[in-house]
C-alpha cells in the first residue's frame, strides 16, 4: 500500500533521510519511531508531496507521492505535526471547508462536519473560533479534518504531541477505533507505549536511516521477552560517546 524505494532527502551535504526502503501493507498500523531530528517529519512531508525527494520515491496505492500528489491527497488523510487553522473560522466552518475542498456537496459536508464534531467531542465548541481552541481541541479538529473525506490511508505526524495525559489517552483510544476499521495508518510518535498498543508493526529511524522494522516481538534482541520497547528504542538509537575535549593547557 505504501512503498518507499531508496527515498532520500538531502539539504546540501546533510542527509535528512537516507535511502529509505520500506513497505507498509494495506490495513497495517505502522508506527514510525525516532529521536528528535531523525527524519520523521521530512519523510512524512515527502509522502504528502510537500517536500520533493532528492532521491528515490514513495508511492501510495501505486501513485507517486510527488508527481501524482493531488491523486494521493484524495486517498489520504493527513495530520501535520503542528496543524494550523484559519483563526477567524469556527471549528464547524473549518470542517465544512475541508469537506467541500474534497468535493462533497454543501449538504453532505454539513452532515459530515456535524458527525465529526460529535465523534471528537467538539460538538459544544463547533461554533467557537478555532483561535480559542486548546492544543488538545486543535489536534482533535486536525484529526477530524484528516478523516472528513473517509480516506483509506491516514498519515499522522505526532498525533499526541503537546497533549496532556487525558487528551492523549482520548486521542489514542479514538485512533484504536479508527485502526479497527481497517484503514492503513502511518503514525510518527515519540510515545513508545502508544506505539506498542496501537501499532501492528514499528520502524525505527535514526539519523535519517531506518535501523529496524518489524513487530515489537521481532525487534526484541534474541527473543528477550523482557526487553521493553523503550529498551529496544534506546539500544537502536544509541549515540556514540561524545568526544571529550582535551583539557586546556
Ligand atoms: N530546510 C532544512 N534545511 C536543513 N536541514 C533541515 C531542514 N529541514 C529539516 N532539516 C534537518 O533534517 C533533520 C530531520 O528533521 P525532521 O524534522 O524530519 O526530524 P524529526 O524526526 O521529525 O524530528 P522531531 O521529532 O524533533 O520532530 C533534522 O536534523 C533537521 O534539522
Amino acid at each position: 500500500m505504501i512503498e518507499f524505494r531508496s527515498l532520500g532527502k538531502a539539504y546540501g551535504a546533510f542527509d535528512a533521510v537516507k535511502a529509505l526502503e520500506l513497505t507498509v501493507a494495506r490495513g497495517e498500523v505502522f508506527g514510525f519511531l525516532g529521536p528528535n531530528g531523525a527524519g520523521k517529519t521530512t519523510t512524512i512531508r515527502m509522502m504528502m508531496g510537500i517536500l520533493v525527494p532528492s532521491a528515490g520515491r514513495v508511492t501510495i496505492a501505486g501513485l507517486d507521492c510527488h508527481s501524482q500528489r493531488a491523486l494521493v491527497q484524495q486517498r489520504v488523510g493527513y495530520l501535520p505535526d503542528n496543524p494550523v487553522f484559519y483563526d477567524y473560522l469556527r471549528g464547524r466552518e473549518i470542517l465544512q471547508f475541508v469537506a467541500e475542498m474534497h468535493g462533497l456537496s454543501r449538504r453532505d459536508a454539513a452532515a459530515r462536519s456535524g458527525q465529526a464534531l460529535r465523534d471528537w467531542g467538539l460538538d459544544e465548541a463547533g461554533d467557537e473560533f478555532a483561535v480559542n481552541y486548546s492544543m488538545g481541541m486543535k489536534k482533535k479538529l486536525g484529526l477530524a479534518c484528516a478523516l472528513i473525506h473517509e480516506p483509506e490511508v491516514l498519515i499522522l505526524d505526532e498525533p499526541t504531541n503537546g497533549l496532556d495525559p487525558r487528551a492523549a489517552r482520548e486521542v489514542q483510544e479514538r485512533l484504536r477505533t479508527i485502526a479497527g476499521q481497517g484503514r492503513t495508518i502511518f503514525v510518527s510518535t515519540h510515545l513508545l507505549d502508544m506505539a506498542e498498543r496501537l501499532c501492528s508493526r514499528i520502524g525505527i529511524i535514526d539519523r535519517g536511516g531506518l535501523v529496524a522494522a518489524g513487530t515489537a516481538a521481532q525487534l526484541r534482541r534474541d527473543g528477550a521477552a523482557s526487553e521493553s520497547l523503550e529498551d529496544i528504542f534506546l539500544r537502536m538509537t544509541e549515540q556514540p560517546e561524545a568526544a571529550v575535549p582535551a583539557p586546556a593547557r
